[in-house]
């Protein structure tokens, strides 16, 4: 299919008809008239490809545009919806559809985070636009945010609660004081998380969001191979409520910063749970909302906040990219082409800055508190707070928050701590943040 719309109209094709695909259907249907106003094109939805055509569908779904042949109906478009998910085939049709000039929208934040470049590379070669607001933080215009209003500002740092499964489960837990258990059982209920919640309660599709994130701020490649993830699996209740004692809440972050080391400019991203000052503007995002906090030189500090999943809000964002790809097929013009200029390094743990809560059991004995500074003075990490919350049966439970350090330097604590005679266990290291 061409790359211009010379009659006005621009033939949709929908991959997959899942909870966010039906969605775009209905909003197509019942909208299609305002998007046409806005975009200047007709847009015709030519065929929506699923899995099995009889299978039921909701009532809004045409039955004589389902196919089965994904393939011959990505010939058949100017923009082809990618809602199917997963790497394959969605990475085949996708590039197929690039390739042929195709404007491709997508929701799919695995398939960018792993093979980003290579749609990227597919896409230039097309002529091609690739458009994804929905694939980081649903509905919240975060992408169009980074990729166009901040393409005139330095980006320094992004941090975002980009994962609603998990941020529900952590503000269950630190409202409710419910297990992690529980929460995650209550979150499967409601259909937030998956029956298999590996890939939020892991951490990994915030890491895929750091990834695309990072990239977008910092003018870099950054793949979901670089970007080392902690998920929220071993956070218990009493870890909540120790934050609560201590003014903190535990949020799972994406985190992504410019930083310097000797002189040179590089680029740290991680995702992780971190305990957050109650003031700070992420502690207030409850239930499944996401949010991303954006710090630039010139603007300063951005919060974009709102609903990062679901298959209202999220086809929200997909009809955005639709229209303004419309548009462009219309009126001419492109999407931004894929940035990478400023080719910032990554900087691994020897470099990253940090800082840590680490909780401690330790024998209740004259020297044991000194022996443990002592291993943190060796090891050049600065202490910031130290608590002790009980002593009873010879064995006392003691939180130190560190200074700000290296990571390597952090572990390299932790590990010595391990060993010392007069630690029973290392009970938990959480990262600290927006202190
Ligand atoms: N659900 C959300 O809240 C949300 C939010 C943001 C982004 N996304 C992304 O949007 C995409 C779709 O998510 P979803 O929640 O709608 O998933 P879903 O599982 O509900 O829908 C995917 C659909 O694709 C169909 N499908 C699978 N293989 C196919 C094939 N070969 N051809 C045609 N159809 C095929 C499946 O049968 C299913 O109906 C994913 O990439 C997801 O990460 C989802
Ligand atoms: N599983 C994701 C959906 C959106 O990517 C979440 O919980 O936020
Ligand atoms: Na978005």
């Amino acid at each position: 299919m061409s790359t211009s719309a010379t009659d006005g109209v621009v033939r949709v094709a929908l991959l997959g008809c899942g909870t966010v695909g039906s969605q775009v259907v209905r909003l197509l249907r019942e909208h299609g008239d305002d998007w046409t106003a806005r975009s200047g094109a007709k847009l015709e939805l030519v065929g929506i490809a699923v899995r099995d055509t009889a299978t039921e569908r909701d009532p809004w779904v045409p039955r004589e545009l389902l196919t089965e042949d994904a393939e011959e109906l990505v010939t058949r478009a100017d923009v082809v919806v990618e809602l199917i998910g997963g790497i394959e085939p969605a990475r085949t049709l996708v590039l197929r559809a690039l390739t042929s000039g195709a404007t491709v929208v997508t929701g799919n934040k695995a398939l960018l985070a792993a093979h980003g470049p290579e749609l990227h590379a597919a896409a230039e070669a097309g002529d091609a636009d690739l458009y994804y607001e929905a694939a980081v933080a649903g509905a919240i215009p975060v992408v169009y945010g980074l990729r166009e209003s901040l393409a005139g500002d330095k980006i320094t740092a992004v941090l975002g609660i980009v994962n609603g499964t998990t941020n529900y489960i952590l503000d269950e837990m630190a409202t409710r004081g419910l297990s992690f258990e529980t929460a995650l059982a209550q979150a499967q209920e409601l259909g937030y998380a998956e029956a298999d919640p590996t890939a939020d309660v892991d951490g990994h599709d915030a890491a895929a969001k750091a990834a695309i994130l990072a990239s977008l701020a910092f003018h870099t490649r950054v793949s979901i191979e670089d970007v080392p993830v902690t998920g929220i699996r071993s956070i218990t209740a009493e870890d909540m409520a120790e934050a609560r004692d201590s003014g903190h809440v535990i949020k799972l972050l994406a985190v992504a910063r410019r930083t310097v080391t000797d002189g040179t400019e590089g680029i740290s991203v991680r995702v992780h749970p971190a305990l957050l000052p109650a003031a700070h503007p992420l502690a207030a995002v409850h239930g499944a909302f996401n949010a991303v906090v954006v710090e630039a030189e010139s603007a300063g500090r951005l919060m974009f906040y709102g609903q990062g999943a679901g298959g209202a809000p999220t086809a929200s964002a997909v009809l955005s990219d639709v229209v303004a790809a419309a548009s462009h097929k219309v009126h001419g013009g492109h999407a931004p082409r894929e940035s990478t200029y400023a080719e910032l390094p990554l900087h691994g743990p020897a470099t990253t800055a940090a800082r840590s809560q680490i909780k401690l059991r330790l024998a209740d004995r004259p020297g044991t508190l000194a022996a443990v500074a002592g291993v943190f003075g060796e090891e050049g990490v600065s202490i910031d707070s130290v608590r002790q919350q009980r002593a009873d049966d010879g064995v006392a439970s003691i939180t130190i928050v560190s200074d700000v350090a290296t990571e390597a330097a952090l572990d390299r604590t932790v590990a010595r701590l391990a060993e010392e005679p007069s630690v029973h266990e290392v009970i938990s290291v959480t990262r600290v943040e927006g202190a």
